[in-house]
């Protein structure tokens, strides 16, 4: 585990709450560009978001199978981070970490004791892995569905590895999983929102106060 540990806030789309995730003591904030997405940003608003943020906070993009010209587009805006949330092997993700000259977080989806397995695949090429629940047959977008899984399974990842933990996570429940699955960092979207794609002040700052309680 981080000391102290990583929390990161996912789906900031304004100023305002940026600044509340700021000033509740977050360490990272994240934004989305994948249309699909509730909380979804252009590229113009990406700007203005990493520009504010820029020497508060650390920022980071999350992009979902992202192409070269992409990824160069997000990275020309100074993110520290690109998160990569989509279905890319280790192989793309050392293309895409070379195309961006950024900092590189690999989301890998857990569901099965299989899915496990396949993490030590992307520790040499990623900078960070970020374990978040599989999601259901049929989903319209790969995360930010507020889908937990059984954190037991990762009792059988190597314990060298470190890792951030999301999926479904909420201020009632980060305690807990922090306390269980002892990570390097966790990160929220939905559990943070009155509805998708809506920031909640309150619940922001619980979810940190809790979190910071837990460590
Ligand atoms: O938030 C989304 O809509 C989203 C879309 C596509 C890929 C990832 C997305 N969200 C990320 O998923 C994790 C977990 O979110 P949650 O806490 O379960 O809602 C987090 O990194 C989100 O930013």
């Amino acid at each position: 585990m981080a000391d102290p540990l990583i929390i990161k806030i996912c789906g900031i789309k304004t100023l305002e709450m940026l600044d509340v995730a700021i000033d509740a003591g977050a360490d990272m904030v994240g934004f989305m560009h994948f249309v699909r997405s509730p909380r979804h940003v252009t590229i113009e608003r990406l700007g203005t978001l990493i520009s504010e943020a820029r020497g508060r906070i650390e920022t980071c993009v999350v992009l979902v199978n992202p192409d070269n010209s992409c990824v160069a587009e997000v990275a020309a805006l100074g993110p520290d981070w690109i998160q990569l949330h989509g279905p890319e092997t280790p192989h793309r993700v050392e293309a895409i970490r070379a195309v961006a000259g950024v900092e590189i977080m690999k989301v890998l989806p857990i569901g099965s004791a299989d899915d496990v397995t396949h993490v030590a695949s992307f520790v040499d090429v990623a900078d960070r892995i970020l374990l978040d629940a599989k999601p259901p047959k049929g989903a319209d977008r790969p995360g930010g569905l507020g889908e937990t899984f059984d954190w037991e399974l990762l009792k059988a990842l190597d314990p060298s590895i470190p890792f951030m933990l999301s999926g479904g996570l909420t201020p009632q429940t980060v305690a807990e999983a922090i306390k269980t699955v002892r990570p390097y960092g966790v990160d929220v979207s939905s559990g943070v929102e009155s509805a998708p794609g809506v920031k909640d002040k309150q619940l922001i700052e619980a979810f940190i106060r809790n979190a910071r309680s837990a460590v």
